[in-house]
Protein backbone atom coordinates (compact mmCIF):
# COMPACT_ATOMS: atom_id res chain seq x y z
CA UNK A 1 0.00 0.00 0.00
CA UNK A 2 1.31 3.50 -0.92
CA UNK A 3 0.50 5.93 1.53
CA UNK A 4 -1.64 9.17 0.58
CA UNK A 5 -0.27 12.18 1.85
CA UNK A 6 -0.10 16.25 1.45
CA UNK A 7 2.63 15.59 -1.11
CA UNK A 8 0.00 15.04 -3.64
CA UNK A 9 -1.91 17.50 -2.33
CA UNK A 10 0.90 19.83 -3.38
CA UNK A 11 1.63 18.54 -6.52
CA UNK A 12 -1.83 18.47 -7.64
CA UNK A 13 -3.12 21.77 -6.56
CA UNK A 14 -1.43 24.57 -8.83
CA UNK A 15 -2.11 28.11 -8.68
CA UNK A 16 -4.52 29.60 -11.12
CA UNK A 17 -4.27 31.14 -14.06
CA UNK A 18 -4.68 34.84 -14.55
CA UNK A 19 -5.93 34.62 -18.08
CA UNK A 20 -8.32 31.94 -17.17
CA UNK A 21 -12.51 31.58 -16.77
CA UNK A 22 -15.38 29.78 -15.02
CA UNK A 23 -15.28 27.48 -17.85
CA UNK A 24 -11.14 26.62 -17.53
CA UNK A 25 -12.30 25.27 -13.85
CA UNK A 26 -14.60 22.28 -15.29
CA UNK A 27 -18.41 21.92 -15.46
CA UNK A 28 -20.13 19.78 -12.71
CA UNK A 29 -23.33 17.88 -11.96
CA UNK A 30 -24.39 16.46 -9.17
CA UNK A 31 -27.59 13.88 -8.99
CA UNK A 32 -29.18 12.80 -5.67
CA UNK A 33 -30.99 14.32 -2.81
CA UNK A 34 -35.26 12.88 -2.31
CA UNK A 35 -37.57 14.49 -0.22
CA UNK A 36 -35.78 12.93 3.07
CA UNK A 37 -32.38 13.06 1.97
CA UNK A 38 -31.94 16.83 0.62
CA UNK A 39 -29.27 17.17 2.75
CA UNK A 40 -26.67 15.33 1.32
CA UNK A 41 -26.88 16.58 -2.34
CA UNK A 42 -26.71 19.99 -0.44
CA UNK A 43 -23.17 18.71 0.86
CA UNK A 44 -22.09 17.33 -2.41
CA UNK A 45 -23.09 20.79 -4.62
CA UNK A 46 -21.19 22.93 -1.93
CA UNK A 47 -18.50 20.87 -1.91
CA UNK A 48 -18.31 20.37 -5.30
CA UNK A 49 -18.49 24.73 -5.62
CA UNK A 50 -16.21 25.05 -2.78
CA UNK A 51 -13.34 22.98 -4.48
CA UNK A 52 -13.20 25.37 -7.02
CA UNK A 53 -15.45 23.52 -9.74
CA UNK A 54 -16.25 26.69 -12.35
CA UNK A 55 -20.39 25.78 -12.60
CA UNK A 56 -22.13 23.70 -10.72
CA UNK A 57 -25.87 22.33 -11.45
CA UNK A 58 -27.65 19.86 -8.82
CA UNK A 59 -30.58 17.84 -10.46
CA UNK A 60 -32.66 17.12 -7.49
CA UNK A 61 -36.04 17.03 -5.97
CA UNK A 62 -37.54 20.54 -6.90
CA UNK A 63 -38.41 20.59 -2.83
CA UNK A 64 -34.95 21.21 -2.15
CA UNK A 65 -34.31 23.89 -4.54
CA UNK A 66 -35.28 26.55 -1.96
CA UNK A 67 -33.06 25.31 0.79
CA UNK A 68 -30.17 24.86 -1.90
CA UNK A 69 -30.27 28.33 -2.76
CA UNK A 70 -30.47 29.47 0.47
CA UNK A 71 -27.17 28.23 1.26
CA UNK A 72 -25.12 28.21 -2.28
CA UNK A 73 -26.67 30.72 -4.83
CA UNK A 74 -23.69 29.71 -6.86
CA UNK A 75 -25.39 26.51 -7.74
CA UNK A 76 -27.88 25.86 -10.54
CA UNK A 77 -30.95 23.53 -10.34
CA UNK A 78 -32.74 21.05 -12.37
CA UNK A 79 -35.58 18.95 -11.53
CA UNK A 80 -35.13 15.71 -10.69
CA UNK A 81 -38.28 14.80 -13.11
CA UNK A 82 -36.80 16.83 -16.06
CA UNK A 83 -35.68 13.97 -18.27
CA UNK A 84 -35.43 16.69 -21.44
CA UNK A 85 -33.16 18.96 -19.54
CA UNK A 86 -30.98 16.29 -17.81
CA UNK A 87 -30.40 14.31 -21.24
CA UNK A 88 -29.24 17.80 -22.78
CA UNK A 89 -27.30 19.32 -20.47
CA UNK A 90 -25.86 16.47 -18.86
CA UNK A 91 -23.22 15.83 -22.30
CA UNK A 92 -21.94 19.13 -21.20
CA UNK A 93 -20.55 18.57 -18.22
CA UNK A 94 -16.82 17.45 -17.26
CA UNK A 95 -17.65 15.34 -14.16
CA UNK A 96 -21.25 13.89 -13.07
CA UNK A 97 -21.98 13.11 -8.94
CA UNK A 98 -24.91 10.34 -8.74
CA UNK A 99 -26.17 9.32 -5.49
CA UNK A 100 -25.96 11.27 -2.37
CA UNK A 101 -29.12 11.05 -1.02
CA UNK A 102 -30.75 9.41 -4.15
CA UNK A 103 -32.42 6.90 -2.49
CA UNK A 104 -33.50 3.51 -3.62
CA UNK A 105 -37.13 3.50 -4.94
CA UNK A 106 -38.30 3.40 -8.36
CA UNK A 107 -37.83 7.06 -9.38
CA UNK A 108 -34.15 6.57 -7.96
CA UNK A 109 -33.61 3.92 -10.30
CA UNK A 110 -34.77 5.34 -13.62
CA UNK A 111 -33.05 8.64 -13.01
CA UNK A 112 -30.08 6.43 -12.74
CA UNK A 113 -30.86 4.22 -15.82
CA UNK A 114 -31.11 7.83 -17.58
CA UNK A 115 -27.96 8.61 -16.23
CA UNK A 116 -26.27 5.45 -17.64
CA UNK A 117 -27.72 5.70 -21.03
CA UNK A 118 -27.02 9.46 -21.37
CA UNK A 119 -23.18 10.05 -20.09
CA UNK A 120 -20.72 9.78 -22.47
CA UNK A 121 -16.90 8.33 -23.04
CA UNK A 122 -15.06 11.20 -22.19
CA UNK A 123 -17.07 12.32 -18.93
CA UNK A 124 -16.33 11.34 -15.19
CA UNK A 125 -19.07 9.76 -13.45
CA UNK A 126 -18.74 9.49 -9.60
CA UNK A 127 -20.85 6.68 -8.26
CA UNK A 128 -21.79 7.39 -4.50
CA UNK A 129 -24.44 5.84 -1.95
CA UNK A 130 -27.83 5.09 -2.52
CA UNK A 131 -26.70 4.64 -6.56
CA UNK A 132 -23.99 2.00 -5.07
CA UNK A 133 -26.85 0.22 -3.53
CA UNK A 134 -29.17 0.22 -6.42
CA UNK A 135 -26.69 -1.23 -8.86
CA UNK A 136 -26.15 -4.27 -6.71
CA UNK A 137 -30.11 -4.95 -6.12
CA UNK A 138 -30.76 -4.15 -9.57
CA UNK A 139 -27.68 -5.67 -11.26
CA UNK A 140 -27.30 -2.73 -13.59
CA UNK A 141 -24.75 -2.97 -16.74
CA UNK A 142 -22.33 0.05 -15.88
CA UNK A 143 -21.73 2.66 -18.56
CA UNK A 144 -18.58 3.22 -20.87
CA UNK A 145 -17.13 6.14 -19.14
CA UNK A 146 -14.63 6.90 -16.93
CA UNK A 147 -15.71 5.57 -13.00
CA UNK A 148 -15.08 6.06 -9.36
CA UNK A 149 -16.84 4.28 -6.68
CA UNK A 150 -16.92 6.51 -3.45
CA UNK A 151 -18.34 3.26 -1.73
CA UNK A 152 -18.52 2.65 2.84
CA UNK A 153 -17.77 -1.11 3.72
CA UNK A 154 -21.13 -1.71 3.88
CA UNK A 155 -22.11 -0.79 0.35
CA UNK A 156 -19.17 -2.00 -0.98
CA UNK A 157 -20.24 -5.28 0.22
CA UNK A 158 -23.46 -4.92 -1.59
CA UNK A 159 -21.42 -3.91 -4.59
CA UNK A 160 -18.79 -6.12 -4.55
CA UNK A 161 -19.83 -9.17 -2.57
CA UNK A 162 -17.23 -9.23 -0.41
CA UNK A 163 -17.94 -9.26 3.12
CA UNK A 164 -16.40 -6.64 5.12
CA UNK A 165 -13.95 -9.16 7.31
CA UNK A 166 -12.87 -10.18 3.42
CA UNK A 167 -11.97 -6.53 2.01
CA UNK A 168 -8.42 -6.97 1.90
CA UNK A 169 -6.66 -5.18 -0.63
CA UNK A 170 -5.74 -8.73 -2.75
CA UNK A 171 -9.64 -9.46 -3.03
CA UNK A 172 -10.78 -5.42 -3.73
CA UNK A 173 -8.71 -5.65 -6.38
CA UNK A 174 -9.28 -8.29 -7.82
CA UNK A 175 -13.51 -6.73 -7.97
CA UNK A 176 -11.96 -3.69 -9.20
CA UNK A 177 -10.71 -4.87 -11.95
CA UNK A 178 -13.91 -6.53 -12.98
CA UNK A 179 -15.79 -2.88 -12.54
CA UNK A 180 -12.97 -1.53 -14.52
CA UNK A 181 -13.33 1.76 -12.41
CA UNK A 182 -11.23 3.30 -9.87
CA UNK A 183 -12.51 2.09 -6.02
CA UNK A 184 -12.54 4.25 -3.02
CA UNK A 185 -13.10 1.85 0.14
CA UNK A 186 -14.25 4.29 2.59
CA UNK A 187 -13.37 3.87 6.20
CA UNK A 188 -11.40 5.21 9.14
CA UNK A 189 -8.09 4.62 6.73
CA UNK A 190 -10.33 4.79 3.45
CA UNK A 191 -8.19 2.90 0.53
CA UNK A 192 -8.08 3.92 -3.26
CA UNK A 193 -7.81 1.10 -6.11
CA UNK A 194 -7.13 3.06 -9.40
CA UNK A 195 -8.84 2.15 -12.29
CA UNK A 196 -5.20 2.99 -14.62
CA UNK A 197 -2.66 1.66 -12.00
CA UNK A 198 -1.33 -1.33 -10.20
CA UNK A 199 -0.85 0.60 -7.02
CA UNK A 200 -2.84 0.81 -3.72
CA UNK A 201 -3.11 3.59 -1.76
CA UNK A 202 -3.92 4.36 1.86
CA UNK A 203 -5.11 7.78 3.49
CA UNK A 204 -3.28 8.74 6.06
CA UNK A 205 -5.45 11.52 7.34
CA UNK A 206 -8.63 11.08 9.15
CA UNK A 207 -10.24 11.00 12.90
CA UNK A 208 -13.34 9.61 14.35
CA UNK A 209 -14.25 13.81 14.24
CA UNK A 210 -15.49 12.72 11.13
CA UNK A 211 -17.78 10.06 12.01
CA UNK A 212 -20.79 11.64 11.34
CA UNK A 213 -23.88 11.59 8.67
CA UNK A 214 -22.82 13.56 5.10
CA UNK A 215 -19.32 13.20 5.56
CA UNK A 216 -19.32 10.92 2.47
CA UNK A 217 -21.58 13.07 0.63
CA UNK A 218 -19.29 15.79 0.94
CA UNK A 219 -16.21 13.89 -0.40
CA UNK A 220 -18.08 13.06 -3.45
CA UNK A 221 -18.39 16.61 -3.97
CA UNK A 222 -14.56 17.43 -2.80
CA UNK A 223 -13.48 14.61 -5.70
CA UNK A 224 -15.51 16.05 -8.51
CA UNK A 225 -13.75 19.30 -8.22
CA UNK A 226 -10.84 18.10 -8.00
CA UNK A 227 -11.23 15.85 -11.30
CA UNK A 228 -12.92 19.19 -13.30
CA UNK A 229 -10.42 21.52 -12.50
CA UNK A 230 -6.68 19.31 -12.24
CA UNK A 231 -5.23 17.82 -15.41
CA UNK A 232 -3.97 14.49 -13.69
CA UNK A 233 -7.33 12.52 -12.17
CA UNK A 234 -5.52 10.14 -10.52
CA UNK A 235 -3.70 13.00 -8.79
CA UNK A 236 -6.81 14.42 -8.34
CA UNK A 237 -8.73 11.70 -6.02
CA UNK A 238 -5.59 11.23 -4.37
CA UNK A 239 -5.76 14.54 -3.76
CA UNK A 240 -9.13 14.82 -2.60
CA UNK A 241 -9.52 12.30 -0.18
CA UNK A 242 -6.53 13.75 1.43
CA UNK A 243 -7.79 17.19 1.60
CA UNK A 244 -11.24 15.87 2.78
CA UNK A 245 -9.70 14.23 5.86
CA UNK A 246 -6.71 16.55 6.55
CA UNK A 247 -9.14 19.38 7.12
CA UNK A 248 -11.00 17.70 9.87
CA UNK A 249 -7.67 17.24 11.43
CA UNK A 250 -7.03 20.43 11.53
CA UNK A 251 -10.75 21.56 12.54
CA UNK A 252 -10.16 17.88 15.29
CA UNK A 253 -7.61 19.30 17.48
CA UNK A 254 -10.47 22.20 19.00
CA UNK A 255 -13.41 20.16 17.85
CA UNK A 256 -15.00 16.82 19.27
CA UNK A 257 -16.86 16.34 15.94
CA UNK A 258 -16.14 18.23 12.87
CA UNK A 259 -19.18 19.31 10.54
CA UNK A 260 -19.07 18.27 6.95
CA UNK A 261 -20.25 21.89 6.20
CA UNK A 262 -16.92 23.07 8.23
CA UNK A 263 -14.63 21.29 5.53
CA UNK A 264 -16.50 22.49 3.10
CA UNK A 265 -16.13 26.25 4.00
CA UNK A 266 -12.50 25.53 4.89
CA UNK A 267 -11.83 24.38 1.43
CA UNK A 268 -10.98 27.32 -0.36
CA UNK A 269 -8.18 28.31 2.49
CA UNK A 270 -6.51 25.14 2.69
CA UNK A 271 -6.48 24.90 -1.25
CA UNK A 272 -4.92 28.42 -1.39
CA UNK A 273 -2.22 27.15 1.28
CA UNK A 274 -1.54 24.10 -0.69
CA UNK A 275 -1.42 25.94 -4.33
CA UNK A 276 1.39 28.71 -2.85
CA UNK A 277 3.59 25.58 -1.67
CA UNK A 278 3.29 23.41 -4.74
CA UNK A 279 7.27 23.55 -5.12
CA UNK A 280 8.36 23.63 -1.61
N1 LIG B 1 -28.27 14.60 5.53
C1 LIG B 1 -28.60 13.67 4.62
O1 LIG B 1 -29.48 13.89 3.78
C2 LIG B 1 -27.92 12.36 4.65
C3 LIG B 1 -28.21 11.41 3.68
N2 LIG B 1 -27.53 10.26 3.55
C4 LIG B 1 -27.84 9.40 2.40
O2 LIG B 1 -28.55 8.29 2.85
C5 LIG B 1 -28.43 7.24 1.92
C6 LIG B 1 -28.11 5.95 2.65
O3 LIG B 1 -26.74 5.97 3.09
P1 LIG B 1 -26.27 5.40 4.48
O4 LIG B 1 -24.80 5.25 4.41
O5 LIG B 1 -26.79 6.25 5.60
O6 LIG B 1 -27.03 3.99 4.63
P2 LIG B 1 -26.64 2.51 4.17
O7 LIG B 1 -26.21 2.42 2.76
O8 LIG B 1 -27.74 1.59 4.55
O9 LIG B 1 -25.36 2.14 5.09
C7 LIG B 1 -25.45 2.09 6.47
C8 LIG B 1 -25.25 0.65 6.93
O10 LIG B 1 -23.90 0.25 6.62
C9 LIG B 1 -23.24 -0.21 7.80
N3 LIG B 1 -21.79 0.08 7.72
C10 LIG B 1 -20.80 -0.83 7.84
N4 LIG B 1 -19.60 -0.27 7.69
C11 LIG B 1 -19.82 1.05 7.50
C12 LIG B 1 -18.95 2.14 7.28
N5 LIG B 1 -17.61 2.03 7.24
N6 LIG B 1 -19.51 3.37 7.10
C13 LIG B 1 -20.85 3.53 7.12
N7 LIG B 1 -21.72 2.51 7.32
C14 LIG B 1 -21.21 1.27 7.52
C15 LIG B 1 -23.97 0.50 8.92
O11 LIG B 1 -23.72 -0.21 10.09
P3 LIG B 1 -24.23 0.25 11.57
O12 LIG B 1 -24.36 1.74 11.52
O13 LIG B 1 -25.54 -0.42 11.70
O14 LIG B 1 -23.17 -0.24 12.48
C16 LIG B 1 -25.41 0.50 8.42
O15 LIG B 1 -25.99 -0.79 8.68
C17 LIG B 1 -27.34 7.64 0.93
O16 LIG B 1 -27.95 8.08 -0.27
C18 LIG B 1 -26.67 8.79 1.62
O17 LIG B 1 -26.11 9.69 0.68
C19 LIG B 1 -26.47 9.93 4.48
O18 LIG B 1 -25.30 10.37 3.84
C20 LIG B 1 -26.64 10.62 5.84
C21 LIG B 1 -26.90 12.09 5.71
N1 LIG C 1 -13.53 7.03 12.36
C1 LIG C 1 -13.23 7.63 11.19
N2 LIG C 1 -11.96 8.01 10.91
C2 LIG C 1 -11.67 8.62 9.74
N3 LIG C 1 -12.58 8.88 8.77
C3 LIG C 1 -13.85 8.53 8.98
C4 LIG C 1 -14.26 7.91 10.20
N4 LIG C 1 -15.59 7.68 10.13
C5 LIG C 1 -16.01 8.15 8.93
N5 LIG C 1 -14.97 8.67 8.23
C6 LIG C 1 -15.01 9.22 6.87
O1 LIG C 1 -16.27 9.87 6.69
C7 LIG C 1 -16.84 9.51 5.42
C8 LIG C 1 -18.15 8.73 5.66
O2 LIG C 1 -18.73 8.43 4.41
P1 LIG C 1 -20.20 7.83 4.33
O3 LIG C 1 -20.36 6.69 5.27
O4 LIG C 1 -20.51 7.59 2.90
O5 LIG C 1 -21.05 9.08 4.89
P2 LIG C 1 -22.44 9.71 4.43
O6 LIG C 1 -23.10 8.76 3.45
O7 LIG C 1 -23.23 9.87 5.70
O8 LIG C 1 -22.15 11.01 3.79
C9 LIG C 1 -15.77 8.71 4.69
O9 LIG C 1 -14.96 9.58 3.92
C10 LIG C 1 -14.95 8.10 5.84
O10 LIG C 1 -13.61 7.84 5.47
MG1 LIG D 1 -22.33 7.79 1.92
Amino acid sequence: MQKITETIVKQTISRRKAQSHKGTYGRVMTIGGNRQFGGAIILSTSAAVYAGSGLVTCVTDPINFASLHARLPEAMVISNQDATSIKQLLPTMDVVVIGPGLGENYQALKLLELTFSTIQKQQTLIIDGSAISLIASHHLKLPDTHLIFTPHQMEWQRLSGLPIKEQTPRNNRQVQEKLAGTVIVKSHRTEVYLATSKNNWRNTAGTAAMATGGMGDTLTGIIAGFVAQFADSNQAVLAAVYTHSKIADYLAKKQYVVLPSQIITHLPEYMAKMAQSEND
